[in-house]
C-alpha cells in the first residue's frame, strides 16, 4: 500500500540519525553497494538482548547495566550510536525489556554489524536517558558514572541465518582478551510480539520485570488505510514507542505511544494572518471612503488610517517571513520569543496512547499537547489579554476622548453588519444577472429558481440593517459632515450609549467627548427608512413581473406599479421579450441597493472610526495581541478537530453529537498565577474563550490538498475541513449538507511549580479561581446541552451518566474547595471530557516539561483506572514512559538535551506524581 508506506516513511524520518534525510553516508551505500541484499522488512525487527554471568570489577557492589547498541553500515566504517537498553539494577544476568527496534525503512543489510557494548552504571543520577539515535555518528564521550564492562559484534546476516534466529556472543573487554559474560540476541518480528496478548507473566524474572519498551513505525491500525492521505497532510515525524506492561490479573498488556507534529502549526496561522490583512485593507479602505468630514473627525480619520496601515505592513511582513519558512513543522520552547513566528503555537503535538490488553476492547487515547496560546514577544510586564482588555474598556468609557463611545458590543454589531453587507450585496447582485439570463433564455424554471434566490438574499439583505446602531450611527455620520451646525443640545438618546457626563452636555457645541449620539433638527430621520423600504418595493416589482410572465398572476400588476409610475410606463412602452421587461426592475433593485450600501457602510465605518480613535495606539496593539494568541490556540483547536473526526468517523454516536450538540474542547493549563505566568494564563484564557467563534464544516475534497480552509473576520469564522471522498461519505448528512458545527472551549487551570506555591503563600491565586469557576459553568452549560439533545442510547458512555453528573459535582466542590495544588481538578475535568467525547488539550508554557509530567501520569491513569494496570506496576510505568517514551523525545526535540528542565528546588514543590524519575532532569539550555 502506497499510502502506507507514504506513512511509514514520514514515521522513520525522524528517528534516523540525520533527523529529516537518510544520512550522506547511508545514500550512499544504497549507490555503490547494489550486490548488498537490503534486507526489507515489512514489519520492523527488534533485537531483544539478555545478557548472563557478567562480572564485575569489584566484588563489593552489584551491577547496575544496560547496553548501548551501535551500528556499522556496510560503505562506512565508522560507528554510528543507535540506541541504548534501560539500566536493569543488582543483576549478573540482566533481561532487558527494552527491545531494539529497526523500522522497516531503515537500511540494514546481511552486511551491516551490530556492535553491542555493556556498561556498569554507577551513579544513575549522572545517567540521562539514552534510548534513541544520537543526533550526530559519533559515540557517546566516557560519561561520568559508567564503566565499560565488555562488548561484541555480529553481522545481521548471521542472526538471520541462525537457527531460531538467536546468537549467542561472547562479550569481551575491549583489547579483546578477556571474557566477562556472554549476551544472547533475539530476533524478534513486531508482529510476533503483538500476538503474544495471551502471555502470563513469568515469576522468576520478575524482580526484573518492569516494561517492554521499542521504538516502533507509526501503526497502521490506529488510524485506518483510507485515512492515510489526510494523515500524511496534516502529522509529521510521528515517533511511536511500544511498552509492555502486566495486569493485575497476571497478562500483558501492551501500549503504543505516539506523538506526531502537525502542518498545522503554520497552515493556520498563515490563513488566518492572510484573512486579518485582507479584513484591516477592507477596513482602512472603507475609512478612506467615508466621505468628506469636518476638520476635527478628518484629522481623527488620518490619524486612524496612518496607524492602522502600519499595522497592516507588520502583518504582511509576518506572513511574508512565515512563507519564506521551510522545514520543522513545529515550533520550538526556543522560539518563544522569536517576532516573526508569534503566531505560530509553541511545541503542538498530538501525544497518542494506543492500548490493547487481552480482554478488552483496543482504545485509544489522544490528548493535543501545546505551549499555552500567549503573546511571549509582546510580554507580561502588565498582564495578559484578559486584564488589558478590561483596562483598557474602562479607560475608553472614562477618559474625555474626542469622540464617541459605542460600547463593545455595538462595536461588535457595527462589523457584522458591515461583513453582512460585503458578503450579500454581490451575492444579490449575482442572482440578480442570473435572473436576467434567465429571462433571456426564457427558461420557467431557471427564472422561478433565480428568483428564489434572489428573494432569499435580498431578504437578507434588508434584516441585516434592521438595527436602532445603523439608525443612530448615520445621525452622527451626518453631524460630523462639513458644514453641520448642532442646534439642539446633545442629549443622551439610547441608555446602552449612557455615561456622559453634565460638563459636556453644557458645552455641545464644543467638540468634545459625545457620550452619546446627537439629535439634529435638520436631519430627516425617515430618509433612510425610504431608502431602506425601496429595495423591498423594488424586489417586490421585480417577483410581480416574473409572475406575470409566467403567467401566474396578472391581477397583482397593478398593485405594484402605484410604487413605481415610471417603471410602469418604461415596461408598457418595452413590447417583446422577458429579458427587456425585467431588465429596468433589476437595474432599479440595485440601485436602490447600492443607496443602502453607501449610506450603511458609512455610518457603520464611523463607528469603528469612534473605536479606534477612542484607544490609538493601544486598541490597535491589543487587537494585535488577541489575533496572536487566537492564532495560536486556533492552529491547536483544528489539529485536535480534524484528529478527533478521524478517530469518531465510523462511530454514529460521535457524529450526531457533533451535529446536533458540537463538540466539548477541555484545556489543561498548569501555569503558575504568579509573575510572568500569571500573564500567560490571561492571554490564554482569552484566547480560548475566542475559539467560541469558530466553527467546523466538512466538505469533500476536490483534489489531493486535505489542509483546511478558514473564511470569515474576527468575529466569526469557519474551518472547513476536507475529507477525501471514501472518508466523507460515511458523514450523517446533514454534516454533508454544510451545517456548521460549534465547539465548546473550558479551561481549567491548576498551577503545580514553585512559582504557584509563592503564588498560594504570598500571591494571588483568584485569576486561577475564577478561571476555574467560569469555565465550570460552561461546561454545565455543555453538560446540559448535551443530556438534552442527545438521544440516551446513542453514546457508549451513555450509561455512565449518573458518573458524569457525580464527576460534575465532584470538579465543582474541588473548585470551590480552594485547595493548594489541587491536581484532582484537571483529573475530574480529563476525565469528564473523556466520557463526553471531547477533544482534550494539556499546556503549560512550553509543553515539554510540566506537560509531560502530567500526559504520562493520565496515561499511566487511564491504564490503572481502564485497563487494570497491576498497581504494583503503576510507578515503574510511569517512570519508564517518563524516561524512555515519546515525551522524553519531545524535549530532545526542543532544547537538544534529553533533560526534563526541573531542578530539586522545583520537584519538591510538585505534587508527587509530577516528579520525573531519577537522571532524566536537571539544567537545560532551555
Ligand atoms: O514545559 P515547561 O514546564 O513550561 O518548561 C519550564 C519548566 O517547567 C521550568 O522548570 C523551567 O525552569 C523552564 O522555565 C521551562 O520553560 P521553558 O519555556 O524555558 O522551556
Amino acid at each position: 500500500n502506497s499510502n502506507s508506506q507514504t506513512f511509514a516513511s514520514v514515521a522513520f524520518r525522524h528517528v534516523l540519525p540525520c533527523g529529516d534525510n537518510f544520512p550522506p553516508a547511508v545514500a550512499f551505500t544504497l549507490l555503490i553497494f547494489p550486490k548488498f541484499s537490503f534486507l526489507a522488512f515489512y514489519f520492523s525487527f527488534v533485537l531483544s538482548p539478555a545478557c548472563k554471568d557478567l562480572v564485575a570489577a569489584t566484588r563489593d557492589r552489584k551491577l547496575n547495566t544496560f547496553i548501548q547498541v551501535s551500528v556499522v553500515h556496510p560503505a562506512e566504517h565508522v560507528l554510528t550510536r543507535y540506541s541504548s537498553t534501560e539500566i536493569v539494577e543488582g543483576a549478573r544476568d540482566p533481561l532487558f525489556l527494552t527491545g531494539v527496534t529497526f523500522p522497516p525503512e531503515y537500511p540494514v543489510y546481511e552486511e551491516t554489524k551490530i556492535k553491542l557494548t555493556v556498561y556498569d552504571v554507577k551513579d544513575k543520577s549522572q545517567d540521562t536517558v539514552r534510548t534513541s539515535v544520537l543526533l550526530d555518528h559519533r559515540e557517546p564521550r566516557a560519561d561520568v558514572g559508567r564503566s565499560f564492562l565488555g562488548c561484541t559484534t555480529f553481522r545481521v546476516g548471521d542472526l538471520m541465518k541462525s537457527k531460531e534466529q538467536q546468537l549467542t556472543l561472547t562479550l569481551r573487554t575491549s583489547d579483546g582478551g578477556k571474557t566477562v559474560g556472554t549476551i544472547e540476541v533475539n530476533l524478534v518480528k513486531m508482529g510476533e510480539i503483538e500476538d503474544e496478548e495471551a502471555d502470563h507473566v513469568t515469576t522468576d524474572a520478575q524482580d526484573q520485570k518492569c516494561a517492554l519498551v521499542r521504538e516502533c513505525t507509526a501503526p497502521e491500525g490506529i488510524s485506518g488505510k483510507d485515512n492515510l492521505p489526510l494523515l500524511n497532510a496534516v502529522l509529521k515525524n510521528p515517533i511511536c514507542k511500544l511498552y509492555r506492561f502486566p495486569t493485575s490479573d497476571n497478562k500483558w498488556m501492551q501500549i503504543r505511544e505516539q506523538m506526531a507534529e502537525t502542518t498545522l502549526s503554520f497552515h493556520v496561522p498563515k490563513e488566518l494572518i492572510n484573512l486579518h490583512i485582507k479584513e484591516d485593507m477592507r477596513r482602512n479602505q472603507e475609512l478612506k471612503e467615508l466621505g468628506e468630514l469636518a476638520p476635527h473627525w478628518d484629522n481623527m480619520r488620518k490619524n486612524v488610517i496612518a496607524h492602522c496601515d502600519q499595522m497592516l505592513s507588520l502583518y504582511q511582513d509576518t506572513l511574508a517571513e512565515l512563507g519564506k519558512h521551510t522545514g520543522s513543522s513545529f515550533k520550538s520552547s526556543c522560539n518563544k520569543g522569536e517576532k516573526t513566528l508569534e503566531f505560530i503555537p509553541i511545541n503542538l503535538h498530538l501525544q497518542r496512547m494506543h492500548v490493547h490488553s487481552p480482554c478488552l476492547k483496543d482504545a485509544v487515547y489522544d490528548v493535543i499537547t501545546m505551549g499555552a496560546p500567549a503573546a511571549h514577544c509582546q510580554g507580561f510586564k502588565n498582564g495578559g489579554l484578559r486584564k488589558l482588555l478590561s483596562k483598557f474598556e474602562a479607560e475608553r468609557r472614562n477618559t474625555g476622548y474626542q469622540c464617541i463611545y459605542y460600547s463593545p458590543e455595538n462595536t461588535a454589531k457595527a462589523k457584522e453588519v458591515l461583513s453582512n453587507i460585503n458578503h450579500l450585496q454581490p451575492l444579490i447582485s449575482s442572482h440578480a444577472d442570473l435572473l436576467l439570463n434567465s429571462a433571456s433564455q426564457r427558461s420557467p424554471d431557471s427564472l422561478k429558481n433565480s428568483l428564489k434566490m434572489l428573494s432569499e438574499k435580498a431578504e437578507l439583505f434588508v434584516h441585516a440593517f434592521k438595527d436602532q446602531l445603523v439608525r443612530s450611527a448615520l445621525l452622527a455620520l451626518y453631524t460630523a459632515r462639513p458644514g453641520c451646525v448642532l442646534k439642539k443640545p446633545v442629549m443622551p438618546r439610547n441608555s446602552a450609549e449612557e455615561g456622559c457626563d453634565s460638563q459636556h452636555q453644557d458645552h455641545p457645541s464644543q467638540i468634545k467627548r459625545q457620550d452619546s449620539i446627537p439629535h439634529h433638527s435638520e436631519y430627516d430621520e425617515e430618509e433612510w427608512d425610504r431608502v431602506w423600504a425601496n429595495v423591498g418595493k423594488s424586489l417586490n416589482c421585480v417577483i410581480a413581473m416574473v409572475d406575470r410572465l409566467l403567467e401566474k398572476d396578472n391581477s397583482t400588476e397593478k398593485d405594484f406599479y402605484h410604487n413605481f409610475p415610471v417603471l410602469q410606463r418604461m415596461i408598457c412602452l418595452v413590447p417583446g421579450d422577458w429579458y427587456e421587461k425585467l431588465y429596468p426592475l433589476v437595474i432599479t433593485l440595485k440601485d436602490c441597493m447600492g443607496e443602502v450600501v453607501t449610506r450603511a457602510k458609512q455610518s457603520m465605518t464611523f463607528v469603528l472610526l469612534q473605536e479606534l480613535a477612542c484607544g490609538l495606539p493601544q486598541c490597535l496593539m491589543l487587537t494585535l495581541r488577541r489575533d496572536i494568541v487566537f492564532s495560536q490556540a486556533l492552529a491547536g483547536l483544528v489539529c485536535g478537530f480534524i484528529i478527533k473526526l478521524h478517530t469518531g468517523l465510523h462511530d454514529q454516536g460521535f457524529l450526531q453529537q457533533l451535529h446536533t450538540v458540537g463538540l466539548l474542547v477541555q484545556y489543561e493549563g498548569l501555569l503558575s498565577t504568579y509573575s510572568e505566568e500569571a500573564g500567560m494564563l490571561e492571554d490564554m484564557a482569552v484566547g480560548i474563550s475566542d475559539l467560541q467563534k469558530v466553527m467546523f464544516k466538512i466538505i469533500e475534497a476536490k483534489s489531493d490538498d486535505f489542509l483546511p480552509v478558514i473564511t470569515g473576520r474576527r468575529e466569526h469564522y469557519v474551518i472547513e475541513v476536507q475529507l477525501p471522498a471514501k472518508m466523507f461519505e460515511l458523514l450523517p448528512q446533514e454534516i454533508k449538507e454544510g451545517k456548521l458545527l460549534h465547539m465548546y472551549p473550558v479551561l481549567f487551570n491548576v498551577g503545580i511549580n514553585e512559582q504557584q506555591t509563592l503564588a498560594e503563600r504570598f500571591g494571588d491565586t483568584t485569576l486561577q479561581e475564577n478561571v476555574n469557576q467560569e469555565n465550570f459553568e460552561l461546561l454545565k452549560e455543555y453538560y446540559k446541552l448535551f443530556t438534552e439533545k442527545m438521544p440516551p442510547d446513542c453514546l457508549p458512555h451513555f450509561q455512565e451518566q449518573n458518573d458524569l453528573k457525580g464527576l460534575l459535582e465532584n470538579l465543582h466542590q474541588n473548585i470551590q474547595a480552594k485547595k493548594r495544588k489541587n491536581v484532582e481538578i484537571m483529573w475530574l475535568a480529563a476525565t469528564i471530557c473523556r466520557k463526553l467525547n471531547g477533544i482534550r488539550f494539556t499546556c503549560c508554557k512550553s509543553a515539554k516539561d510540566r506537560t509531560s509530567m502530567s500526559v504520562t501520569l493520565e496515561q499511566c491513569s487511564i491504564l490503572r483506572d481502564e485497563h487494570q494496570l497491576h498497581k504494583d506496576f503503576f510507578i515503574r510505568a510511569l517512570d519508564c514512559m517518563r524516561r524512555e517514551g515519546c515525551r522524553i523525545e519531545n524535549v530532545l526535540k526542543n532544547v537538544k538535551c534529553r533533560k526534563y528542565a526541573f531542578n530539586m528546588i522545583q520537584l519538591m514543590a510538585f505534587p508527587k506524581y509530577y516528579r520525573p524519575p531519577e537522571g532524566t532532569y536537571g539544567k537545560a539550555d532551555t
